[in-house]
């Protein structure tokens, strides 16, 4: 046996039987079993096997990233997002690149890649791309630029059509494992599994995942396509274990595995679900009530369970939707300007219409307004309806009237390619300032400049002088008391934000060089004026609640995010709110669609397994047969009426 891996976790020692064999391999378990951690483990090992060898790590979440980088701080390791692993392999291939979304943009099978001017593309299109076809966090086809979906599309293409490209990242990485493997798309597994065989190169591809915590629609869900006992499959290895979560919980949680696969508390005594060499009972609570308000939730849980809502570490309070969060956390004007602009939804729908409809005309001098006017003339009855506001749109419009004829007066062809997402606002990706070639972030220049003015105030509130000092924009000497006074003052200044709007703020920052306004602001401000302007006149402190919430500072998470995360103590609302996609009541009955049904349960898995010592779940208002299984899964004495 080589070296070291006799100390290995079983499971670990199987990856590295199958890693001799030449055989890529899937590491699947369910929550809390310790994924995460043999993924550290393997990583490590194959560094230590192969000291030359440079190894890949995908992950999606920031708390993965930071462990695994953390925890193996290797020069040879490098973990990125599976967009920016994938960027950085195809991004040399310019000419390749600009053929492959020329042939796309010409495929009617691939709708998401067109270009609609332009039909068909020819081979030339791109030739005067000053700089080459680009990734960004926004998608312009016709000018080159590819966004993240795109960018799976264009790279799985490529692989498939240069098996020389695969030899490329083969011979550069001699491991690339993929963690949460169920929610990539298939487009990646296609390229990694099926592309990547076209090259005789030899490399190990090893997943790590559970299918039962599938959350993501465009995700894979599972590998059963490609796993089997042939050497050219994936070989599967099962981890049964859960070293997170207490005795009450896992079962729970075996009740609501849909794959029949049972966990069984870890042997070992130094699990953090041990103690005194025993598996810790843990409490789970299903609460109801009928007037569903969440504060008295909460105070139940503090009086009579010691839980500490305040202790954002500890506990959370998993809800489905930023939506529902963002009221609670403190930022909902700024949710609903990103989200919930009904003026952006006519503009839309007017786009819609031009397009659907072929309309020819040359809106280019016209303002947003004028355009209106022209699509409107001389119709009636229900073609006029369709160019006018819906319901919805009007009741928006009518109590944003200023807004709204604000918006008419905006040159079309700048307002209506202004793309408008809550993702640009919510997106807790980092950026790293320093790498250009990192687009994991899907925040805009707007909120990402907000992030670094309340970065800089952060730093110096919490006392990290040096790490500020490198990150304001005051480069200027600091070598007199004087000028260090200077720089003190400025940033205090600033510290005391008060009632400031979030453009005073901005220019604040920028005279006092805590944080200077630079080209990006700039152009965003030029080219998404609408939506600058309404953001400007926010209060900063509204974006302060907003960072408090990104950077995991509040007892708020959504439910999706929460994903390989684990807290003390988790309570998990479960809101019946008309969704399409979820429905907690069914859950419980196990019935409704099919598709909806493995949708709610899988989250539902998620949330109920982040839990180290204590679960409660809510549900506002359940009928009888939704507590008679209440009673079921949590037991009789668990299901407690709050009133
Ligand atoms: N071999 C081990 N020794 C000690 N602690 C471990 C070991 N394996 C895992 N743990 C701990 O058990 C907990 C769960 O592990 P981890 O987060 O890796 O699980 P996971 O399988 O990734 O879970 P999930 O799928 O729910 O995200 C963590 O607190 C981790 O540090």
């Amino acid at each position: 046996m080589v070296e070291g891996r006799l100390n290995l976790e079983p499971e670990v020692q199987e990856i590295f039987q199958s890693i001799d064999n030449g055989r890529n391999f899937l590491l699947s378990g369910g929550a809390g079993s310790g994924k995460t951690y043999s993924l550290v483990n393997v990583i490590r090992q194959a560094i230590a096997e192969n000291p030359t060898a440079k190894v890949a790590c995908m992950t999606y979440t920031n708390a993965a990233v930071k462990e695994i980088e953390e925890r193996v701080n290797h020069k040879n390791l490098n973990v990125s997002t599976i967009h920016d692993f994938l960027w950085d392999s195809i991004k040399h291939f310019q000419k390749e690149l600009k053929e492959a979304l020329i042939s796309l943009a010409n495929n009617e099978e691939v709708a998401r890649i067109s270009i609609e001017e332009v039909n068909p593309v020819p081979e030339n299109y791109y030739d005067d791309l000053p700089d080459g076809v680009q990734y960004k966090e926004f998608v312009r086809i016709r000018d080159g630029i590819i966004s993240h979906d795109e960018l799976l599309i264009v790279a799985n293409y490529l692989f498939e059509k240069y098996p020389k490209l695969s030899s490329i990242v083969k011979d550069k990485y001699k491991f690339i494992f993929i963690d949460e493997y169920q929610d990539t798309s298939k487009a990646v597994v296609e390229t990694f599994l099926t592309h990547f065989k076209k090259s005789e190169r030899k490399n190990i591809i090893g997943f790590f995942g559970d299918a039962m915590q599938s959350i993501y629609e465009d995700g894979i869900g599972n590998l059963d396509d490609y796993k089997g006992d042939d050497a050219e499959e994936v070989k599967e290895i099962p981890k049964k274990q859960n070293r997170r979560n207490p005795k009450h919980i896992i079962d729970l949680a075996n009740q609501l595995r849909t794959d029949g696969i049972t966990q069984e508390p870890s042997a070992d005594p130094k699990a953090p679900n041990m103690a005194g060499g025993v598996i810790k009972q843990g409490t789970v609570l299903f609460l109801h009530s009928t007037d569903g308000d969440i504060n008295k939730i909460e105070a139940f849980l503090e009086t009579n369970y010691a839980w500490d809502f305040s202790n954002s570490k500890e506990t959370k309070e998993l809800n489905l939707t930023h939506n529902l969060i963002a009221g609670k956390a403190g930022f909902r004007t700024l949710m609903d300007i990103y989200d919930k602009d009904h003026i952006l939804s006519f503009r839309d729908r007017i786009r819609k219409y031009i397009k659907d409809n072929n309309v020819t005309t040359d809106f280019l001098e016209n303002t947003f307004g004028e355009v209106i006017e022209v699509l409107q003339q001389g119709k009636n009855g229900r073609e006029l309806n369709a160019v006018r506001p819906t319901n919805t749109m009007q009741v928006f419009i009518d109590g944003n009237a200023e807004l709204y004829n604000y918006a008419k007066s905006l040159k079309y062809s700048e307002f209506s390619k202004m793309y408008v997402d809550k993702d640009q606002l919510l997106d807790d990706k980092k950026q790293d300032n320093d790498d250009e070639n990192k687009k994991g972030s899907k925040r805009d220049n707007l909120i990402k400049h907000l992030f670094k003015i309340q970065n800089n105030i952060s730093l110096y509130q919490n006392k990290k002088y040096n790490q500020f000092l490198r990150a304001t924009d005051y480069h200027f000497k600091i070598t007199s008391i004087a000028s260090k006074r200077a720089l003190k003052d400025n940033i205090e200044s600033l510290v005391n934000v008060g009632d400031n709007t979030i453009e005073k703020v901005i220019n604040d920052a920028d005279e006092k060089r805590i944080c200077l306004i630079d080209d990006k602001l700039i152009a965003f401000k030029e080219h998404k004026e609408y939506l600058y302007n309404r953001v400007k006149d926010v209060k900063f402190s509204e974006f302060q609640k907003l960072y408090e919430y990104l950077e995991g500072q509040t007892p708020f998470s959504t439910q999706h995010k929460t994903k390989g995360a684990e807290f003390d103590n988790v309570l998990v609302i479960l809101d019946n709110g008309g969704w399409n996609n979820y429905n907690f009541g069914n859950l419980f009955l196990e019935t409704g669609s099919a598709s909806v049904l493995d949708r709610t349960q899988k989250i539902f898995y998620v949330c109920c397994t982040r839990a180290k010592e204590n679960l409660a779940v809510f549900f506002h208002n359940p009928d009888v047969d939704v507590i008679a299984k209440a009673k079921v899964w949590f037991g009789e004495n668990n299901v407690i009426d709050i009133g």
